[in-house]
């Protein structure tokens, strides 16, 4: 069983099709316990497809797909009451109140009596940071205050997993930045799996990340991982006076794949992508220092940014 595996959500070869076209391609997915996974992808690639096959609202063409080492479809039911889910889009009665909507909720999905229930609402709108708006009218609510609320709203039963799909797409910076903080706030209780295209966020709040282009999964792994590749590393070099010399000579070097040059205000910036970071790490700035009439004002290796990792994957 999955869960024993210590992962919550588990597929082999999932696949779905419709009308015989492939919208998912023999999907492995492994999310661990108290993961933010990020799923990213852009649009079209098949993320709330995927979505909807975890949550058992649709049933797969193929392959497997276990939540809690249940089956998604056949024990959709029991993995709901375990589950919480926010839609893309969340709509609301607009003349209820933060309070009242919870109430709504927890009158399906939280089962005690009422003095509990009552605590349970006023605990979740204090993480959500609804506190002071619990009993305005949803219609005056921002859009960040609109998706706390529909976090705060999925998480009434204290979910063992908590599904959102695409949670921060049309937030400003601000409301994005106290989604994502909620969303850290939660990790220690929940795992928390959600989809999205913005890869600044998935690159500030989630451990693990799974990169799907097409219906194909083409990455999956732990952020650092991703992000701090030792193939394909890429140096900056600034330098004052004519770089054209130092250029020639890293590109004469086998472990020197490419080398890029800017010259905006007098100084140029190379970039140079190698492809041995070991041996670039101890000769690159051997190699360039040997040409003495150029000063090397600034060096380093470059971090990858999510960024560059989605867009050689997805561009393939
Ligand atoms: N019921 C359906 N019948 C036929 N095609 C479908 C159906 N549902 C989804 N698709 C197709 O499957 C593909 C993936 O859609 P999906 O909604 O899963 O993508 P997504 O990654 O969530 O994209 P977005 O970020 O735009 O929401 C799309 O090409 C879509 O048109």
């Amino acid at each position: 069983m999955s869960e024993s595996n210590n992962l919550i959500i588990s597929t082999k070869g999932l696949t779905k099709s419709y009308d015989g076209k492939p919208v998912l391609n023999s999907l492995d997915l492994k999310v661990p316990k108290n993961s933010i996974f990020g799923f990213l992808g852009p649009n079209g690639a098949g993320k709330t497809t995927t979505i909807k096959l975890i949550l058992g609202l649709i049933q797969p063409t193929g392959g497997s797909c276990e939540v809690f080492g249940m089956d998604a479809f056949n024990n959709s039911v029991d993995i709901r009451h375990r589950t919480g889910y926010l839609a893309q889009d969340p709509r609301y009665y607009e003349h209820m109140t933060a309070r009242e909507t919870l109430r709504f909720t927890a009158r399906f999905f939280f089962k005690g009596p009422k003095k509990e229930v009552e605590s349970r609402i006023e605990e979740t709108l204090e993480m959500a940071g609804l506190d002071d708006k619990a009993d305005r009218p949803i219609k005056g609510f921002s859009g960040g205050e609109r998706q706390r609320l529909g976090i705060a709203q999925a998480q009434i039963n204290n979910p063992d997993l908590l599904i959102l799909d695409e949670p921060a797409a049309s937030l400003d910076p601000m409301g994005r930045r106290d989604v994502l903080g909620l969303m850290k706030k939660m990790q220690s209780e929940t795992t928390i799996f959600y989809s999205t295209h913005i890869l600044d966020d998935v690159q500030r709040v989630s451990d693990m990340v799974a990169i799907l282009n097409k219906g194909n999964l083409v990455a999956q792994a732990p952020i650092e991982e991703l992000l701090g590749s030792k193939e394909n590393a890429v140096y900056n070099l600034v330098i004052k006076g004519d770089a054209t010399n130092v250029s020639s000579l890293l590109l004469q070097q086998p472990w020197v794949s490419s080398v890029n040059a800017v010259s905006p205000n007098g100084y140029t910036t190379l970039t140079v992508s190698v492809s041995d970071d070991s041996k670039a790490e101890r000769n690159i700035l051997k190699v360039a220092m040997a040409d003495e009439n150029i000063v090397i004002v600034e060096y380093g290796r470059k971090k990858y940014e999510l960024e560059d990792v989605f867009m050689k994957m997805v561009e393939g």
